[in-house]
């Protein structure tokens, strides 16, 4: 646990302590408490009133405050704004001044009181409306920094889940403001009960607590007052207990636990072509521009592009997420864009994996509206989850959450696309490799198409079977992974794909480049127009040392050996490369080296720099 700073306890304790001393002040001076002239009955009637009509205005003000602040965390706009700061001036208004206002509604005058005749005065009704009015501000601004603190990816998923929007409300965000939205509660109970001013405008009478005490200290001294405050401090105290039971989260059990992941087991592979897949993702956003045309039938894509390129924002709006006016989605021939996320039947798997805190593994993955039975008993045997079914996602593994993540996505029957968004993002990188055959393993068994977000080129070529490079919110090549590695188009691409340009050269004919020093390399892909300008690069771990090796090379240095391997540099023809090898490799000198022609990437020369 972290330690908090000594100047912030200090501080903390000092007003603890104002806030507490007159309290001490009060009880301990309860012996002088003058019991003679109370009238008990009407103290215990007095109390009756207070707690029941802070009980009846509190539940009043929940029923659309906790609705009201729901809506000022999730709206956006000027009118939002405005709405926020008009529900807190009963705040600002001094009680008394509240209980005017409120007449003016209220009272025989008032429009409410004139169409009641006046039964909304003088009564308890009165009471109630007096201390909602001044209760409700502090529910709105609890449920609206409750709501507001809510993951807003764990209501997309359970929007791509099949929740609309009520339902997302229910099942989401309220249980997951829940003991935030109760300390508000607590809060607004406790003012409506402690309430005096407006109340006594508004009804004098019946006597609450706070007015009673007041007539109670009017007609005597503050002997007299002491038995009046008795009950009142009892009643805040068992309330404010109660609240902290309620309110305060309890540390469930069990640490999270180590990534002890059995690989997944991987059922039959998924037979049948895959599906015919037509995207044309439209966003307008302020400083980003989004459009996205892509056709295909790969039953494994991958959105490959620098931070900020949009990949996200392709994913979300396949979703359903984004609104995208325009866009076309379209998967084999169902119109998706027309619908809204939660008819979508899409399998989405956010960055972080919008785990509910609330709920189990076993509610998780079966929290899909339409999630089949079947289907979630298979994921959850596949991926080694049954162990772990009452845990909840603050005691799972980083791996363990990702598995419960794709076995809720993957247990919808209906799901024809499985959209996966940097699902490796933040783990360490053995972690990566384990994960990365989960993905594999249940890519080999469904039907549906994956679409991956990354921007790790190694993940996309094991991945996918076909890459679409993004760049500022536009494609900037697209095609079967192979094509597109070897050929990327330009130097924007070819970065993407982790090329560190090496060299330049002439094409000599489609399969061959001229890289000077007397070195032609010999490469596979597309054929290359013969007296092109080229720019090539190959990676480290491709350049192989070899006797009998096709490309005569020097070697200008041999580094250290790290994890059983030397980094080594080499001229290759006029181009310098920065390799690894074997430790035992030949010193500084003639070489020569073996490069497979497909592992070169060639792309056109932008005529700048050699
Ligand atoms: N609501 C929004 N309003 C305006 N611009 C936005 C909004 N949401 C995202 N953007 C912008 O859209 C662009 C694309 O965002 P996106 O999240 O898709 O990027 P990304 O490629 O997924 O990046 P990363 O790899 O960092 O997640 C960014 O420049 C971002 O600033």
């Amino acid at each position: 646990m972290r330690r908090t700073p000594g100047a912030i306890r200090i501080l903390g304790g000092v007003l603890t302590l104002y806030l507490l001393a007159p309290f001490v002040a009060g009880l301990s001076r309860m012996g002088d408490a003058d019991w003679r002239g109370v009238d008990r009955a009407a103290l215990l009637h007095a109390a009756g009133v207070s707690v029941a009509s802070a009980t009846a205005a509190t539940a009043l003000v929940a029923v659309a405050g906790v609705p009201l602040g729901y809506v000022l965390a999730r709206g956006r706009g000027w009118r939002v704004a405005v709405l926020g700061g008009v529900v807190q001036w009963p705040l600002a208004l001094p009680p008394l001044a509240s209980g005017i206002l409120l007449l003016f509604l209220l009272g025989y005058n008032g429009v409410l009181g004139g169409l009641t005749h006046g039964a909304l005065t003088e009564s308890f009704a009165g009471i109630v409306l007096a201390e909602a009015f001044v209760a409700a501000p502090f529910l709105i601004v609890a449920a609206r920094s409750a709501f507001a603190a809510v993951d807003p990816a764990l209501e997309d998923v359970a929007a791509t889940l099949g929740y609309g929007p009520g339902a997302v409300f229910r099942r989401i965000g309220l249980p997951v403001a829940r003991r935030a939205i109760l300390a508000g509660l607590l809060l607004a109970w406790l003012r409506a009960f402690g309430e005096f001013g407006a109340t006594m405008m508004v009804a004098y009478h019946p006597y609450s607590l706070p007015v009673f005490t007041y007539v109670a200290f009017g007609g005597a001294g503050l002997p007299a007052m002491l038995p009046v405050l008795a009950p009142t401090l009892a009643v805040a105290a068992t309330v404010l207990v109660l609240g902290q039971v309620v309110a305060v989260p309890r540390r469930r059990g069990r640490a999270p636990s180590r990534d002890v992941l059995p690989p997944v087991a991987a059922g039959p592979a998924a037979t049948g072509p895959g599906r015919t897949l037509v995207l044309d993702l439209r966003q307008n956003l302020e400083g980003f521009t989004l459009r996205v045309e892509y056709r295909t039938q790969a039953r494994r894509l991958a959105i490959l592009g620098a931070s900020g390129s949009g990949k996200s924002m392709s994913l979300r709006t396949i979703a359903g997420l984004e609104r995208g006016a325009g866009s076309v989605v379209r998967c084999d021939g169902r119109d998706l864009a027309a619908l809204p996320p939660e008819a979508r039947g899409i399998a989405y798997v956010p960055q972080g994996y919008a785990l509910p805190p609330h709920l189990t593994v076993a509610e998780q993955v079966r929290f899909a509206v339409d999630s089949n039975p079947a289907l979630v008993a298979h994921w959850v045997a596949a991926f080694g989850l049954a162990d772990l079914s009452r845990r909840y996602p603050h005691e799972l593994s980083p791996g363990q959450r990702q598995r419960v993540a794709l076995a809720r996505a993957l247990s919808r029957p209906s799901a024809g696309l499985v959209l996966l968004d940097e699902p490796f993002s933040a783990l360490d990188a053995p972690l990566r490799a384990r994960l990365r055959q989960d993905v594999l393993a249940v890519q080999g068994g469904v039907r549906a198409t994956t679409i991956l977000v990354t921007h790790d080129p190694a993940e996309a070529m094991l991945l996918a079977d076909e890459l679409l490079l993004l760049d500022g919110g536009r494609v900037i090549r697209a095609g079967p992974v192979d094509e597109v590695f070897s050929r990327p188009g330009g130097e924007i691409a070819a970065r993407l794909l982790g090329a560190r340009t090496i060299g330049a050269g002439d094409v000599l004919s489609p399969t061959r480049i001229d890289i000077g020093g007397g070195v032609a390399l010999r490469v596979a892909g597309a054929p290359l127009t013969p007296g092109a300008r080229v720019r090539w690069a190959v990676r480290p771990h491709q350049v192989r040392l070899d006797g009998r090796g096709e490309y005569p090379a020097t070697i200008l240095h041999r580094g250290a050996v790290r994890d059983g391997q030397r980094s080594v540099r080499l001229r290759l023809g006029e181009a310098v490369l920065d390799i690894v090898a074997d430790p035992s490799c030949p010193d500084i000198g003639p070489c020569r080296v073996m490069i497979d022609p497909l592992a070169f990437q060639v792309w056109p020369h932008d005529g700048h720099g050699p």
